[in-house]
């Protein structure tokens, strides 16, 4: 294979990459920040979600840029944002420029998100694509990693660390810029464009010493097609909602960046240093390195998914990781709900907290539970006495508003201070279900969605399939980390990890029923894999939907018959269709299994409910 499109690949992934550190790097420069800048819990929150936001708006918007702009330029405009993002939060003055900067930045993510896999996927020949654009998901989970590393370095820096945390990024932002000012535009833009000439000699590069004939002229005639077929002034999400083939790859592409959101990853990856706490992990230094062992499992598995997916598909793939997924977050929850069941009772009601609501509460598991309060307790090897629930300083968590641990020191004896979570013996079942989660979720549900989409849709389609789909993505990140510590309150840490399974569940069966497989075909035959009903995507594969009539004067041949076609006997048509076959059997059965995986999760928050 030339080495022109591992460049290619390489240079646009660079968007993964920033994708990936300007997510992960907050948290880490965030504990700085806000001793530094005196940031009350409205104004983290402001800096850690503006940039989600932001990366929402304009991966909606990036469809039209993309269309009308090109991949290239796309990807130029991305990493020229995150440049002027990267120098604005380095060199901020005041929480107020800050905002500016993360929301430059989200800006920049958002359309990094939705171009790069579209572009690497079609440069990409069919046989590498799933691998090359799965590379792209190893740069995000790899820029997480170096965001944890570098927050972890640069922690020791009291002073200004943060501003390196956060003006790194410049680094790669500007690679890629130079890089694209010299790589080509994807070729089959330029020939939906009418630009041919260009089409072709950007594929002769790419393609090195194979004739590019066939597959020019496969992408030419399947846009012409297209033009026919989905032809029309309107507007293309409206084109798309009115044809069946891509609005059901667009229920696909959607549902699953959907699933994988509600999967829980980034509660996982933004909460990873509270869980650790739970494990015992009370230095801060130390909890940063772990949080950054975290993000590595998360990079190392990844590299699992690079490797599987051109050997087992893109379903099989994300079928087991989903499988995987449900039972790990199993684990977690049962590892929460045996810490909660054995939370160390509160048995020390200091004097001066009559008016405070934390005196209220009974063990440490309720304590935990309301943001106002933390636990100050004091420890004889494993076992906790004198603890006492007391309101947290308001101005930073890692201390009580008053009392003895209102003034922590490292002497030994002096009592510990727990905010967010309980001290508890089975912290081992929590970490081993974190450490599972990420290896089940990282090869499949981790970067299957971003994959899928770069190829499900036709062209005409493409971009605005992924603006959607990518918008979605990062709607559902808002959506539940934000909501993270509430459900925790009102269902308890076990109660969300149950809740976060059963929706696993649905993923499940979402996949199960509706996704097909892509792999090694190319990207002008994966449409017909959606012509059928939704429900019965799941049962198409390359070879398995395909039906092969071999046609003679009106009679199907018989398997005798094949002898006459090879020695070119007298055959009048060959059709190859796609069929959506057994889709009324496996539809009912899809929506039966929805049913009831639904009323079973009506039933798991009843009885946690009840349980509290
Ligand atoms: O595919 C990525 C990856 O799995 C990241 O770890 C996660 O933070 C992102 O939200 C997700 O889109």
């Amino acid at each position: 294979m030339p080495w022109f499109v591992y460049v290619l690949a390489f240079f646009s992934a660079l968007g993964g990459f920033l994708f990936g550190y300007d997510t992960g790097v907050v948290s880490g420069a965030m504990l700085l920040l806000k001793k530094e800048m005196n940031l009350n819990a409205l104004w983290q929150e402001l800096l850690v979600s503006s940039t989600v936001g932001a990366a929402a708006l304009s991966a909606l918007a990036g469809g039209s840029l993309n269309g009308w702009l090109g991949r290239r330029v796309c990807i130029l405009v991305a990493s020229f944002i995150f440049s002027v993002g990267g120098i604005t939060l380095s060199v901020a003055p005041d929480k107020v420029v800050l905002l500016v900067g993360r929301i430059i930045v989200g800006l920049g993510i958002g359309i990094a998100s939705m171009t790069v896999p579209v572009y690497i996927a079609e440069v990409s020949p069919p046989q590498l694509r799933g691998q090359l654009v799965t590379i792209n998901s190893l740069f995000i989970t790899g820029g997480q990693f170096i965001a944890s590393v570098v927050d972890g370095a640069f922690s020791y820096l009291r002073h200004n660390g943060w501003r390196y945390m956060l003006g790194l990024s410049i680094i790669p932002a500007v690679l890629q810029f130079i890089g694209f000012v010299f790589l080509p535009e994807s070729p089959r833009w330029l020939l939906q464009k009418g630009r041919g000439q260009e089409a072709r000699q950007v594929l002769t590069q790419i393609r090195g010493e194979q004739s590019v004939d066939e597959e020019y002229d496969t992408i030419r005639t399947s846009i012409e097609e297209e033009e026919k077929e989905a032809g029309g002034e309107s507007l293309v999400i409206w084109r798309i909602l009115s044809h069946g083939p891509t609005r059901r790859a667009l229920v696909v592409g959607c549902g699953l960046q959907m699933f994988q959101q509600l999967s829980g990853i980034n509660t996982v990856m933004y909460y990873s240093a509270t869980i650790l706490q739970m494990g015992g992990v009370r230095d801060d230094k130390q909890a940063i390195w772990l949080a950054a062992a975290t993000s590595a499992t998360n990079f190392a598995f990844t590299w699992v998914g690079v490797w599987l997916v051109e050997r087992v598909g893109r379903r099989k793939l994300t079928l087991g990781s989903l499988l995987g997924t449900g039972l790990s977050l199993t684990l977690l929850a049962v590892g929460f709900l045996l810490s909660a069941q054995n939370s160390p009772p509160v048995t020390f009601h200091p004097a001066d907290s009559q008016n405070s609501t934390c005196r209220l509460y009974g063990s440490c598991e309720h304590c935990m539970l309301d943001p106002d309060c933390g636990f100050c307790y004091r420890e004889n090897g494993t076992s906790v006495y004198d603890s006492s629930c007391v309101p947290v300083n308001q101005g930073s968590t890692d201390h009580a508003a008053w009392g003895r641990c209102s003034n922590q020191t490292e002497a030994a004896g002096s009592p510990l201070w727990a905010y967010n979570y309980c001290p508890t013996s089975y912290s081992w079942i929590v970490l081993l279900g974190l450490i599972l989660y990420l290896a089940f979720f990282a090869p499949g549900m981790g970067s299957m969605p971003w994959t899928v989409n770069s190829e499900i849709y036709p062209l005409w389609a493409r971009s605005t399939g992924n603006a959607c789909s990518a918008g979605v993505n990062w709607i559902f990140n808002v959506l539940v980390s934000l909501t993270f510590l509430h459900v925790a309150e009102f269902l308890t840490y076990y109660g969300a990890f149950f809740l976060y399974t059963g929706l696993v569940v649905l993923g499940l069966l979402f996949v199960l029923g509706c996704l097909p497989e892509t792999q090694g075909l190319q990207l002008e035959d994966i449409e017909n894999l959606f012509t059928g009903q939704l429900c019965s995507c799941g049962a198409s594969s390359p070879s398995g939907n395909r039906h092969v009539h071999y046609i003679r004067h009106g009679s199907e041949f018989t398997p005798a018959d094949y002898g006459a076609v090879e020695s070119g006997g007298p055959i009048a048509y060959i059709t190859v269709s796609t069929t959506g076959a057994k889709c009324t059997d496996t539809c009912s059965a899809t929506v039966q299994q929805c049913y009831i995986c639904l009323f079973l999760m009506f039933n798991l928050i009843c009885l946690f409910l009840q349980l509290r």
